[in-house]
């Protein structure tokens, strides 16, 4: 389980990312950590991309049903003008985000801010995902959660897309996606 630095100070900033397959567990891990953060009575600002419209339009929601208010955002330059005066600031599904949110991240931290990133590390053909890449290059500490592979049972490191499409972004939830390990990936079945 993640432990937080020590809190106490001098202010620092730094950058977390919590990475994955989808239903690895990486919102329900940003939830905690966001709330935890409440609880030491830290202010803490919480974005998605406006896109992500899946289970809410507002919320960020877990598979699990855990929820936490956010504010949808159609470009990350926009986290740096609405967390100006923040300690923690929160991103969902940020394999969604423009090629600007690792430098808007690095800012926030060098400002002092804690800045907690999940998202998807690899979409459905196992390539890397948006600027996720870049973002864990960056990061001062890294989670990589795991799910379950519904074909046997193993540690599931991948997301197989059961529907047709090419596209690499396509909203969707357990009709059209399943955690996979690395072999049943690969046999497309
Ligand atoms: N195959 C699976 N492996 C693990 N968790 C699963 C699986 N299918 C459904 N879940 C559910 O998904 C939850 C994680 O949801 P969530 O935090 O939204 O994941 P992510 O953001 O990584 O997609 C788990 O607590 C569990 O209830
Ligand atoms: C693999 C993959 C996923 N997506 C979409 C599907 C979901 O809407 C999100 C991932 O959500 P989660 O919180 O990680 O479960 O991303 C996509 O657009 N393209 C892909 O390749
Ligand atoms: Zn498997």
């Amino acid at each position: 389980m993640f432990i937080e630095p020590n809190l106490s100070g001098v202010r620092r900033g730094w950058i977390e990312v919590i990475c994955g397959s989808m239903f690895s567990g990486k919102t329900e891990e940003l939830i905690r950590r966001l709330k935890r953060a409440r609880i030491a009575n830290l202010k803490v600002e919480i974005f998605k991309p406006s896109i992500d419209v899946r289970y809410d339009p507002l919320n960020i929601v877990s598979h699990d049903e855990k929820a936490i208010p956010s504010t949808p955002i159609d470009n990350s330059q926009t986290i740096l003008l609405l967390a100006s005066d923040v300690d923690v600031v929160g991103i969902d599904e940020a394999q969604f985000f423009d090629d600007q949110l690792p430098e808007v991240c690095d800012q926030l931290a060098r400002r002092g801010t804690r800045v907690i990133v999940a998202g998807l590390d690899m979409d459905f053909l196992g390539k890397p995902f948006g600027q996720i890449p870049y973002l864990l290059a960056k990061a001062d500490y890294i989670t990589k959660l795991h799910a379950i592979c519904v074909k046997c049972g193993n540690i599931a490191s991948y997301s197989y897309r059961k529907v047709p499409g090419a596209n690499q972004v396509l909203l969707g939830e357990q009709e059209s996606y399943e955690p996979r390990c690395r072999v049943c990936f690969h046999e497309k079945d």
